[in-house]
């Protein structure tokens, strides 16, 4: 029997041992920082008195150059380990106020040698750099803590699996240096630290979990075979979680090859970015490149057009049953979001390779320069062997072997020795500069004059062609929207396809790009001018997955073809018109060297919580609650909407008063959550959340079910939860995903008889009021 009193002097020796250690590292950093700033300083300083400047001959123009080059490499690398001292020296604070979390005893097999492995969210070495006092909870080691409890257990290291025994398992909460509590673990890490971890209030910013991984996260923040990993988790099983830890773990392992902007992840909206924003730096990293697929897709669009939002499209969706097109929407959504339209733009691109692309007219100050014909002709009268991509470069390439005829051409039209006229002195002046500099002049010449309006004639006309040469370089002579617009005509052609290409050709007439035709459009673009991918890119990861399309994965996969993803979902969370009959995450998408992982625990509510929500899906049994208590969830049944203003301001007032920081009145749609507003607005102070919203705030806050995903708060009101509202199959999911955002209390108000989904929840699992 270990002696607890005595164990835990121990470890606060050690602890106070520790941070000695760390104070002398850090001194020694600061030292060494402190020289390499002033050697910035002086470099910065200095920087042109320490290089040769002579620009008289070729020669000394390129010795000038180098030196400049060498004195800007020299700053650049002081400035570089300038940033790892102070990154190095960051980590060290946070390591003081928390030196690590976890320990386990392990013995190799073959080995008498019990070794304390003390694990942290970095490495730390003793001063000879001999032992390790903390191991980074990413080292192969450091595994043996998330995957084993005391007994046999094993780790992979880079060239060997390693055996042995741990002989104990120990968690500690360390803060501000100080040890608060610790617990000696049996089965899995310490659902004793993992209750306290959880019962905290919401944040406004996702924490990180280092210390409480479990198994199942482990195997997804760990997996290096895989190209794809596919990640289905329940609702608060951790998944946006694993994502983050997964990144922080690819950085320290590939730290010579990857860095954070070779990382993109993908997120479910605006404010979900800001949420998430904290976790990397909290371990020492920097953020990865972050942005939603719309905005992302956005920028590619080379042509200026209106493009709806998915969170429009779903407000469509959801509320404008009434509207005359509306059966046409919603085919068009399915059509535009599946392969087979993939398949149908491949052949249409296919029949484009001989005829039917659609060029823009060159013009220069209004006139024709070349007609979109000519371009027409010119591309068709190319190989057709070569790939459209290819022969568009080969027309570019002579379209500016055109510009610059045309270009000789105007330097002496009249409009040019006009404007040439108006020039003032000093533009003269420095005309006449430099024809002396290309030593131009004969001295004493009488054409002075006329040189110096010749050269200004060639740069006005220059500057003036810089536009075409441009557009012409970003392939804008193509016209990717018409020949869009002509693909949708081809659909009328197509059997239950009219009415499909019909409503979206309507849109593009009024300049309006679908968010549906937004993926088929670009990939249309990629086809035709080529792809422009981001080669930086090295990983990339999907989250809320569930809401892409067959075909905008398959454009990904497309787009990023050498890049491994990451993609984590939930079908139970689909809520978008595209991926309401999914029975399985990305079940349609296939990659040869694919793993998939399920995750079953949740963790974000509360046991009740759990069992009230896993009771209006299908097979929700299979989700597991973590054991940890709270109130039933509550079910009001309201007779009139007036009433609801009492409901909810009641519940409120008690939410503030049991002091939960976040209280979200979740609404189906903005309608309503202007309706919200419109009731309690002024009365409480309610924050309305909308797709522009950029900061995750504490405080009340209204939202409609398509911002709150992915999000988390202490207590969670639904407006209304009606049969009315969450009356059809689709709705029952949305209603899912909203009450599973409650972490420690949930209230369902419901104006007339509560919806069907909630009749069949087991009476036991909630209150009715
Ligand atoms: N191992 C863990 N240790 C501590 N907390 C955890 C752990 N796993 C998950 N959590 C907590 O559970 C909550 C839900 O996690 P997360 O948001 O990552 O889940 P998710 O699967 O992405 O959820 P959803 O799909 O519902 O948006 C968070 O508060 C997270 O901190």
């Amino acid at each position: 029997m270990r002696d607890v009193t005595n164990e835990m002097k121990l470890e606060m020796a050690r602890i106070e041992r520790i941070k000695s250690e760390i104070s002398h590292k850090e001194t020694q950093l600061l030292q060494g920082a402190g020289g390499v700033q002033e050697d910035i300083l002086h470099l910065r300083k200095n920087f042109w008195e320490d290089v040769t400047v002579n620009t008289d001959e070729p020669d000394d123009l390129i010795e000038t150059h180098a030196s400049i080059k060498q004195q800007a490499e020299m700053l650049a690398e002081r400035e570089r380990s300038h940033g790892q001292a102070t990154k190095q020296i960051k980590t060290l604070s946070k390591l003081k106020n928390s030196p690590y979390f976890g320990r386990i005893d392990f013995v190799e097999d073959s080995e008498e040698q019990v070794e304390d492995i003390y694990i942290g969210i970095a490495s730390l070495m003793d001063r000879d750099d001999q032992e390790f006092l903390i191991y980074d909870w990413r080292a192969p080691i450091s595994s043996l803590y998330y995957d084993y409890s005391p007994g046999y257990a094993e780790y992979e290291t880079p060239t060997e699996t390693i055996h042995g025994e741990m002989v104990l398992k120990r968690q500690y909460v360390i803060k501000e240096g100080k040890l608060k509590n610790m617990f000696d673990t049996g089965i899995t890490i310490g659902d004793q630290m993992l209750q306290e971890v959880l019962s905290n209030q919401a944040n406004q910013q996702m924490k990180s979990i280092v210390a409480t991984i479990q198994k199942e996260q482990n195997e997804i923040i760990r997996n290096e075979r895989s190209k794809t990993l596919i990640v289905q988790g329940v609702a608060g099983s951790g998944k946006t979680s694993a994502a983050l830890q997964r990144i922080a773990y690819l950085l320290y392992r590939h730290r010579n090859s990857l860095q954070s902007s070779n990382i993109m992840l993908f997120s479910p909206n605006l404010m979900f970015n800001s949420y998430v924003a904290t976790v990397l730096p909290e371990l020492g990293e920097d953020n990865m490149q972050q942005d939603t697929f719309q905005k992302y897709m956005e920028r590619k669009i080379s042509r200026r057009i209106d493009v709806e939002s998915p969170f429009e499209q779903m407000e469509y969706v959801l509320t404008e049953h009434q509207h005359s097109h509306y059966k046409q929407r919603i085919q068009n959504i399915d059509l535009k979001s599946s392969i087979a339209f993939k398949d149908i733009i491949d052949q249409f691109i296919e029949n484009l390779s001989n005829a039917g692309l659609v060029f823009r007219h060159i013009k220069f100050r209004g006139e024709l320069l070349l007609s979109a014909e000519e371009i027409e002709h010119h591309f068709y009268s190319l190989d057709r062997a070569i790939s459209i991509p290819n022969r568009m470069e080969l027309v570019a390439a002579w379209l500016k072997k055109k510009l610059r005829q045309f270009e000789k051409e105007q330097v002496t039209k009249d409009w040019v020795l006009e404007e040439v006229e108006l020039s003032d002195k000093e533009t003269y002046l420095r005309a006449y500069r430099k024809l002396q500099n290309e030593q131009r002049f004969e001295k004493d010449t009488f054409d002075d004059f006329e040189q110096e309006q010749a050269l200004l004639a060639r740069e006005l006309v220059k500057k003036k062609f810089k536009p075409l040469y441009k557009q012409v370089q970003a392939m804008r002579f193509v016209n990717e929207f018409s020949v869009y617009r002509r693909l949708n005509q081809v659909l009328e052609s197509i059997e239950g396809y009219k009415e499909v290409g019909e409503l979206t050709q309507e849109y593009l007439n009024k300049g309006v790009l679908l968010y549906e035709d937004m993926t088929p459009y670009l990939y249309l673009q990629d086809r035709l001018k080529g792809k422009s991918i981001d080669p930086l890119i090295k990983h990339l990861f999907i989250d809320e997955a569930q809401d892409y399309n067959a075909f905008q994965m398959a454009y990904l996969q497309y787009l990023f073809p050498h890049a491994k993803m990451t993609l984590l979902g939930d079908f139970n969370q689909a809520v978008y018109a595209h991926s309401r009959h999914k029975t399985n995450l990305l079940e349609e998408f296939h990659e040869e060297d694919q793993a998939r992982i399920e995750l079953t625990q949740s963790y974000r509510s509360t046991r009740q919580i759990v069992e009230f929500t896993r009771s209006l899906i299908p097979n929700g049994e299979a989700i597991k609650p973590f054991n940890r208590s709270g109130l039933l969830p509550v079910v009001t049944e309201i007779d009139e909407k007036n009433s609801i203003y009492e409901h909810l301001k009641g519940k409120i007032m008690k939410l503030k008063k049991a002091n939960h920081e976040t209280i979200a009145i979740i609404c189906k749609t903005e309608k309503e959550c202007k309706e919200v507003m419109d009731l309690l607005g002024t009365d409480l102070k309610i924050k309305h959340i909308t797709p522009k919203t950029q900061d995750f705030e504490r405080g009340i806050l209204v939202l409609p079910i398509y911002l709150a995903k992915g999000i988390e708060f202490d207590a969670v009101l639904i407006y209304n939860g009606s049969n009315k509202n969450y009356g059809s199959s689709f709705d029952r999911y949305l209603l899912y995903t909203a009450c599973t955002r409650a972490m420690h209390e949930l209230y369902v108000f419901s104006i007339g008889r509560k919806s069907k989904w909630i009749e069949a929840v087991p009476a036991d699992s909630y209150i009715e009021e």
